[in-house]
């Protein structure tokens, strides 16, 4: 029997919920457990024109449910108006998750899918301790101390496969120089490099690495991270037999013939890689968390507070995070 994926509604606020419901209505195959306060679901039916009636019969999940779609029924702190955050249903947002994460960990979801939170309204309701993003979340909780955040999509008329790999992830850009030390940026090459071959079955991947400086830093002459971090930490990955292109200037390598030639790129920094795979996959790309002892998958948008409630927001990223969940669930 497959076991069921954990998707986590996210956000009561944004798209999670509608986007779920319509996750729900898609052509999956593999059981879902929709995490989500069934009354949410209930009221977010229409604005995706699905009937009330038709979410109130799915079926309450149980352990050992094989229903294709049922739902885990948690309640919010507090009634949720689509578009506006409330700081007392933060709790609420975590509590899917948590659950999410402890089935998985036990065995009894075969992989979690993420819908969209919001970081800031999580920091408000001041929780204790910071909450920087599901990654982190993610590794905190599994007592993973180093993944690594990829997001992959399709882009353009050949359908290419664009994979974008972080050094670092949810942190202001004053600490990024700094974050990026010898021993993490070759963690962050050995977790990308083992799991394109396990999760994504290149035997061999190539990595195309970019520099954190303009122009690589230009010798030296626009920062030193290329020439004391960056370069030896390629060099002594390549001498054990990884192929590893780079460090290269960030703002050309995504020029489709230097892309061609690697099978992902690690970018340094967030808003160095991520608008780039934004623009050429947003609405059909993927979050995956690498190196976790759990399967973890999201959309490549966020919690979209303004379509919130008017079902115009695009259910793809979604669908593609749950069959490339479904899928990596059912090779281990
Ligand atoms: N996986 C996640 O949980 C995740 C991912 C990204 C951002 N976020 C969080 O979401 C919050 C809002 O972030 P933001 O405003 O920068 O980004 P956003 O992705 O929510 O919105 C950016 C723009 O894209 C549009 N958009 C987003 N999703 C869409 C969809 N499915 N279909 C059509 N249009 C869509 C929005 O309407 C908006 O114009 C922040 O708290 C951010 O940290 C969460
Ligand atoms: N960095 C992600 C993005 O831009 O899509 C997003 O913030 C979600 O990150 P988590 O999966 O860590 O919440």
């Amino acid at each position: 029997m497959q076991r069921p994926l954990a998707i986590t509604t996210g956000e009561p606020a944004g798209i999670g919920p509608e986007l779920s419901i319509q996750l729900a209505q898609s052509n999956i195959r593999n059981p879902i457990v929709l995490l989500a306060d069934r009354q949410l679901l209930i009221e977010r039916a229409d604005c995706v024109g699905v009937s009330a009636a038709d979410v109130a019969a799915w079926p309450d999940y149980e352990v050992g449910c094989d229903a294709l779609i049922s739902v885990l029924d948690i309640p919010m702190g507090a009634p949720c108006v689509a578009g506006e955050l409330n700081p007392n249903n933060a709790a609420y947002v975590l509590a899917l998750l948590d659950r999410a994460i402890d089935g998985c960990v036990s065995g009894e979801f075969g992989a979690m899918v993420t819908a969209p939170l919001h970081k800031g309204v999580i920091n408000d309701a001041k929780l204790g301790g910071y909450f920087s993003g599901h990654t982190e979340y993610l590794a905190e909780r599994t007592n993973t101390q180093q993944v690594v955040m990829m997001l992959a999509g399709q882009y353009g008329h050949e359908q290419k496969m664009m994979r974008v790999a972080l050094a670092t992830t949810h942190l202001p850009l004053k600490d990024v120089a700094n974050a990026i030390t010898a021993e993490s940026l070759e963690t962050t090459l050995r977790i990308l490099h083992q799991d394109l071959q396990q999760q994504f079955g290149l035997s061999n991947p190539k990595i195309i690495v970019a520099g954190l400086n303009p122009h690589a830093g230009e010798s030296g002459h626009m920062g030193r991270e290329e020439i004391d971090v960056i370069i030896p930490v390629l060099n002594q990955l390549r001498a054990q037999g990884m192929q590893l292109i780079g460090p290269l200037p960030a703002d050309t390598l995504f020029n489709p013939p230097i892309l061609a030639q690697g099978d992902a790129v690690l970018a340094m920094y967030h808003d160095q890689g991520l608008p780039v795979l934004k623009f050429a996959t947003f609405g059909a790309g993927i979050n995956i968390t690498l190196g976790l002892p759990i399967i973890r998958t999201s959309v490549d948008h966020g919690t979209a507070l303004d379509l919130a409630g008017t079902g115009q927001a695009e259910v793809g990223s979604l669908i593609s995070a749950t069959q490339l969940a479904a899928t990596l669930a059912a090779h281990t």
